[in-house]
C-alpha cells in the first residue's frame, strides 16, 4: 500500500503536510518495455512517486494534497522510460553533423580519428574549452531526452573533471571517464606520457567521482580508447584496477567497429585468435564491460562476450556514417547479450536516441536484405519492441542499473513526458486517430523529433519543461 493511503487520514498538520508533499503524482497513458520482446502499453494508470522513487502503479485516480505536484496526460500525450545512451564522446559535440564528408571524400574510422577528432580532443588541455563545451553537452543531451548516459572525456583529468561538475549539476544519471590512450599517436600531439601516467590519473578521476560531492546517480567508468591506442602495460593495468573497488568501476571500449582497425589490432597482437579475446586476454571483457560497435564480430566471439557477461553499445548512425559496418543486433539479442544505443558523437551526427532508434530500424532492414540476397537465412530485423527495449530498457541493463529503464515499484522514476499532438510540432496531422498506443509510440519514433519530448524527469526531478503543468 502507498504510505499516502495512509497519510491522507492524518489531520492536515504542518507535519503531515511535509510528508505529502513529497508525493508526486502522474497520471496517463504509459508504455514501457518488459524484455527484449514484450512491452507495455496501458491506456491510463496513475504513478505515485515519492523521493523520486516509484512507490505505486495503479489504475484508479489520487486526488492531489497541497503541495503535491501531479501531473495528467493530455489527449496525444504518453508517460515513457527515459532513453539511456551508451556510448557517447562529449568532447566530440564541437565535431557533430560535419568534417566526415571532407571535399566529397568520405573519411573512415583511423583516418578520421587522426585527422579530425584527435585534433578536436587535444584542445581540452585547456580547461576553458572543457567549461564552454561541456554545460552545452548535458543540457543537449537531456533536452532530447537522454535520462543516463555514458561518456567519454578526453586524455585530461582537469577537463574531465568539469565533465563530472556538469553532470552532477544538471541532475542527469551518468558514467564518466577519462580515455586513456598511450600509444599509436597518430596525431603526436594527443598521447599520454606512459602507462602508470594514464593508470594514476584515471584512479584519480575514480576517486573524485566517488569521494568528492558523492552523488548516486552518477560513476566512474574506466575509458581504454580501444586496443590499438593501449600499450600492453596500459591494458593489464586497467584490467586489474577495475575490479580494486567496491563496487567494482565498469569499463568502455571500443571493438570490432571498422576492417582496417580489425587488422591493425590482429597484428598488434598476433597472439590473440579475435579482437574479442585481446580485450578478453587483459582481463577486460567481463561483468560491467560496455563494448561499442561490435558491427564485425563472428560467432565465437559473441560467444566469448555473452560467456562473459559484457554487453554491446550498438551505434547504427555512427556505424553508417563512418562506413564502418552494420552490427549483428539480433543475433545478439537471439544469444541474450545485452545490447543497448549508443549516439557515439561524433561518427554519429545527433545527440539523440530517437535518431538511433530509426537508424537502428533501417540497418537491421539493410542486414536482413543483404543477408537474404547472399542466401543466408538472416534473423528477423528489429520489431517496435525491440527498439524500444534498445533504447531504455536494454540501454539500463547494459549499464547495470537495475532500477532504471521501465516503470516498477521500487524504480526511479527516469520519465518523458512525449506528445505527438500536431501542436507539439509532430508532421503528421489528426493525431485523434492514435487511440492505439503502438500506432502513438511508432510516430514519435519515426516522425517525432525532441520538440515531441515535453518534459523530462531523472530520479523524480524535472530536468526539462515545467515542474507542474
Ligand atoms: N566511433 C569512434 N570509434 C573510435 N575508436 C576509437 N576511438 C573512437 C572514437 O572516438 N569514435
Ligand atoms: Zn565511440
Amino acid at each position: 500500500m502507498s504510505s499516502r493511503l495512509v497519510i491522507m487520514h492524518l489531520p492536515p498538520s504542518t507535519t503531515s503536510r511535509l510528508t505529502i508533499s513529497l508525493l508526486k503524482i502522474y497520471r496517463g497513458p504509459i508504455i514501457h518495455s518488459m524484455s527484449h520482446s514484450a512491452a507495455e502499453f496501458c491506456k491510463i494508470v496513475t504513478i505515485i512517486v515519492s523521493h523520486g522513487i516509484i512507490e505505486e502503479i495503479r489504475d484508479s485516480d489520487l486526488e492531489p494534497c497541497p503541495g503535491d505536484t501531479k501531473i495528467v496526460a493530455k489527449e496525444g500525450e504518453f508517460l515513457m522510460p527515459g532513453f539511456v545512451d551508451t556510448h557517447t564522446h562529449a568532447c566530440q559535440f564541437s565535431n557533430l553533423g560535419i568534417v566526415i564528408h571532407d571535399s566529397g571524400e568520405g573519411h573512415e574510422l583511423l583516418d578520421w580519428l587522426s585527422k579530425v577528432t584527435f585534433p578536436t580532443e587535444e584542445k581540452f588541455s585547456d580547461i576553458n574549452v572543457a567549461k564552454k563545451v561541456y554545460a552545452a553537452v548535458v543540457k543537449n543531451l537531456l533536452a532530447f531526452g537522454t535520462t543516463t548516459c555514458c561518456y567519454y572525456g578526453t586524455l585530461h583529468l582537469d577537463a574531465t573533471k568539469i565533465l563530472v561538475d556538469e553532470v552532477k549539476k544538471s541532475g542527469q544519471r551518468a558514467f564518466v571517464g577519462k580515455c586513456n590512450m598511450d600509444k599509436n599517436a597518430t596525431y603526436p600531439a594527443y598521447v599520454e606520457k606512459d602507462a602508470a601516467t594514464s593508470i594514476d590519473e584515471t584512479k584519480k578521476l575514480i576517486e573524485y567521482i566517488r569521494s568528492v560531492n558523492p552523488d548516486t546517480k552518477v560513476d566512474a567508468i574506466i575509458t581504454p580508447r580501444f586496443a590499438l591506442s593501449c600499450s600492453t602495460d596500459l591494458l593489464t593495468g586497467l584490467g586489474k584496477l577495475a575490479g580494486k573497488y567496491s563496487p567494482p568501476v565498469r569499463i568502455q571500449t571500443h571493438i570490432s567497429e571498422n576492417k582496417a582497425e580489425i587488422r591493425q589490432t590482429l597484428a598488434q597482437f598476433p597472439e590473440c585468435q579475435s579482437y574479442s579475446a585481446v580485450y578478453d586476454k587483459f582481463g577486460l571483457l567481463r561483468e560491467g564491460t560496455i563494448l561499442a560497435h561490435g558491427c564485425w564480430l563472428d560467432d565465437e566471439e559473441l560467444k566469448l562476450i555473452q560467456s562473459r557477461k559484457s554487453c554491446i553499445s550498438h551505434c547504427p548512425t555512427s556505424n553508417l556514417n563512418l562506413r564502418s559496418g552494420i552490427a549483428r543486433v539480433s543475433e545478439m539479442l537471439h544469444r541474450n547479450i545485452e545490447v543497448g544505443l549508443g549516439t557515439d558523437v561524433s561518427g554519429g551526427f545527433a545527440p539523440s536516441i530517437l535518431t538511433e532508434i530509426r537508424h537502428a530500424n533501417m540497418a537491421s532492414k539493410a542486414l536482413e536484405l543483404s543477408l537474404l540476397q547472399s542466401s543466408v537465412v538472416p534473423r528477423p530485423s528489429l520489431s517496435i519492441k525491440q527498439l524500444l527495449y534498445l533504447a531504455t530498457l536494454g540501454g539500463a541493463k547494459v549499464c547495470g542499473l537495475g532500477k532504471v529503464g521501465n516503470f516498477k515499484k521500487g524504480n526511479y522514476f527516469d520519465a518523458l513526458l512525449v506528445s505527438v499532438r500536431a501542436d507539439a510540432g509532430n508532421p503528421a496531422v489528426w493525431w485523434e486517430d492514435l487511440e492505439d498506443l503502438e500506432k502513438r509510440l511508432e510516430r514519435f519514433f519515426f516522425c517525432g523529433n525532441e520538440r515531441n519530448i515535453k518534459k523530462v524527469w531523472v530520479q523524480g526531478n524535472c530536468v526539462k519543461g515545467e515542474a507542474n503543468y
